[in-house]
């Protein structure tokens, strides 16, 4: 008998392929919107030989070592930052993640928090709803323009070049920065590769989609912010932990960037009475990137064919590149 853990509550309709396996217990926690307490997940572990993770499951050294018989970690995520991939190499667990499923909404999401950020659409509806609307007014919430301005992109990779493709839509200059040229990107949309701080002396957005490693841990802090025009926004849909938080307050507060519009945070969910909450110039969404219904339902099939695999001795479908 194989075990199988799920480690949030997901439509079983969307988990059939699961239950029919042959000779496997399926355990899936029974909430929605809450992680799996720590102990619970520790527990449970230690006897699955599969496990349909999430984002907030830390599979750290210590809930990877004691995981006897663990072949398969299959995420509901591209990232997998929340994995330590040195010890499940160590053990021969498989990782799998769910890129390109994901793009074009995370994407739509990341462009949809840019617009929203320089033309201040939560101030809107915050005005209307407190009543406080009294007239139009010539350069009342007036924010930046979008249409023909410069975005700098950090981490031009699948989400990034389908950002630079909706960028393209409203005629602005596409600027990035990776470690490495991304041709297709340079060749399909004139995208200019910079050196980081160019990107930030040049950009009206700067727009974070590199994943979160150690390599990127506070890229964007006190120095970076002083490169950007004091007329800039940063838009970070990548991991919370590529910005320092505090130097992104101190930015904002004493206006050395313009505003920020972010879906992710250092440490999430973010409590209500984090000081970035209390800025005006503050978009926050609570890390909804890939969430459409039609994508995560994808999501979701890929997950299980990745574990199905990952238990079946076959290739996953996407499994997360050696590192
Ligand atoms: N907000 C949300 O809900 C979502 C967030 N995400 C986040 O977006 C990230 C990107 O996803 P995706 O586009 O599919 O991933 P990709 O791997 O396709 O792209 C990531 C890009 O980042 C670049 N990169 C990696 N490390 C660095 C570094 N140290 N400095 C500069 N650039 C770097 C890579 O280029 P190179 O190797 O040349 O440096 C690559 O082009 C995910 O890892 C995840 O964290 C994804 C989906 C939803
Ligand atoms: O943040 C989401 C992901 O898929 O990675």
């Amino acid at each position: 008998m194989m075990k199988i853990l799920i480690t949030r509550k997901v439509p079983e309709a969307l988990l059939k392929r699961l239950y029919e396996l042959p000779n496997v217990e399926v355990i899936m926690f029974d909430k929605e919107d809450e992680p799996m307490p720590r102990e619970q997940l520790l527990a449970e572990l230690k006897t699955a030989d599969g496990v349909f993770s999430n984002l907030s499951d830390k599979l750290d050294r210590e809930a990877l070592e004691q995981a006897e018989y663990l072949k398969v970690i299959s995420t509901l995520a591209v990232g997998y930052d929340n994995i330590d991939l040195e010890v499940a190499r160590e053990k021969g667990i498989k990782i799998g993640h769910t890129p390109y499923v994901l793009t074009e909404a995370t994407a739509d999401l990341t462009f949809a928090l840019l617009l929203a950020t320089a033309r201040n659409l939560p101030q809107g509806q915050q005005m209307i709803k407190n009543n406080e609307w009294s007239s139009w007014s010539p350069f009342g919430l007036t924010g930046k323009q979008v249409y023909g301005s410069k975005i700098g992109i950090i981490g031009m990779g699948r989400i990034g070049l389908s950002v630079a493709r909706r960028a393209k839509g409203f005629s602005m200059d596409v600027l990035y920065h990776n470690r490495s040229r991304h041709e297709e990107a340079e060749k399909e949309v004139g995208a200019i590769y910079c050196s980081l701080d160019e990107l930030l002396e040049q950009s009206d957005f700067v727009v974070l989609l590199a994943p979160g490693s150690k390599a990127t841990y506070h890229m964007i802090g006190t120095e970076q912010f002083k490169k950007m025009k004091n007329t800039a926004y940063l838009i970070n849909s990548s991991r919370g932990t590529n910005v320092d938080e505090k130097a992104l307050y101190d930015a904002l507060k004493t206006g050395e960037i313009k505003g920020a519009g972010l879906d992710v945070f250092e440490k999430e969910p973010i409590s209500a009475d984090h000081p970035l909450l209390e800025l005006e110039n503050v978009l926050a969404i609570p890390h909804i990137g890939s969430a459409s219904i039609e994508t995560r339902q994808e999501m979701v099939e890929v997950t299980v064919s990745n574990l199905i695999n990952g238990l079946t001795g076959k290739e996953l479908v996407y499994e997360v590149p050696n590192q």
